[in-house]
């Protein structure tokens, strides 16, 4: 008989752990607008930190400086790029590919198509689709395909994963239903997070620390201490949010 949850928890046992992310000093500029000005922010191993500011205060700069997309103008990043994967707000699937393929492109090379079919279907149970491997993206909803990159990101056992608003394009109860999967994925595989967000209850909700940038720096680090898995609308998170939103309307 065949244990596919079984075979899950083996291989997550066996996740490597969560990288660090250290950041000293970073500055970035565009021309004249200084984007980024000496931020440093450092990520523990398995550590879950959310990005939340304004538009245009340099969350998408940083996280992309991290990711190795930008070249910094002045400090240092440290970081094992080779173990970090990037989710972005578009899945960005292949759209002549099944969903088996497109999580498949993910996966490390090396490996014979059995073995490469094997991590496909653990991966795509664990984010809920072991029904679709061979469905075309077209025929899936937005959250499906989001699920899918989320699969084609964690195929390969980051280290760390960063997140650039990508549940921002979904519906509030789909939205919801997804941090509950990405925090349920981070909880059992161990990598270490980056989220750049606009729903600050989204920050309080999957966060271990709420990072709030304002001018290309840090103006708040706030720990979020809630216990997991966290509730939807619970009180002490409602509170956490309230306290950032002050901070960002300047209440
Ligand atoms: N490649 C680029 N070339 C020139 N300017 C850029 C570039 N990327 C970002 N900027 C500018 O840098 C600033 C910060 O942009 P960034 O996308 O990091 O902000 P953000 O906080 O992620 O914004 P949003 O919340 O709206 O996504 C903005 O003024 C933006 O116009």
């Amino acid at each position: 008989m065949n244990f596919p949850a079984l075979r899950l928890v083996e291989e997550r046992a066996h996740s490597p752990q969560g990288a660090p992310v250290s950041v000293r000093e970073l500055s970035i500029a565009f021309g004249q607008n200084q984007v980024l000005d000496r931020l440093s922010l450092h990520i523990e191993p398995g550590e879950f930190v959310a990005i939340v500011g304004r538009s245009g205060c340099g969350k998408s700069t940083l996280l992309r400086a991290v990711m190795g997309l930008i070249q910094p103008g002045g400090g240092s990043i440290d970081v094992d790029l080779n173990a970090a994967r990037l989710v972005f707000q578009e899945p960005r699937l292949l759209p002549w590919a099944s969903v088996r393929e497109n999580v498949a492109v993910g996966a490390p090379a090396g490996l014979d198509a059995a073995e490469r079919d094997r991590l496909v279907d653990a991966r795509l149970a664990e984010v809920g689709l072991a029904d679709k491997a061979e469905q075309w993206p077209a025929a899936l909803s937005g959250g499906q395909r989001q699920r899918v990159a989320l699969a084609r990101a964690l195929i390969s056992q980051p280290r760390l994963l960063a997140l650039d608003e990508p549940l921002g394009a979904l519906d509030a109860l789909t939205r919801i239903e997804m941090q509950a999967l990405v925090e349920t994925v981070w909880a059992s595989e161990g990598f270490s997070a980056l989220l750049v967000t606009h729903d600050v209850a989204e920050a309080v909700a999957l966060a271990d620390r709420v990072v709030v940038m304002e001018a290309g720096r840090i103006a708040l680090d706030l720990p979020i201490t809630v216990p997991r898995p966290r509730r939807h609308g619970d009180a002490e998170l409602a509170a956490l949010e309230g306290l950032i939103l002050d901070r960002l309307l300047g209440r």
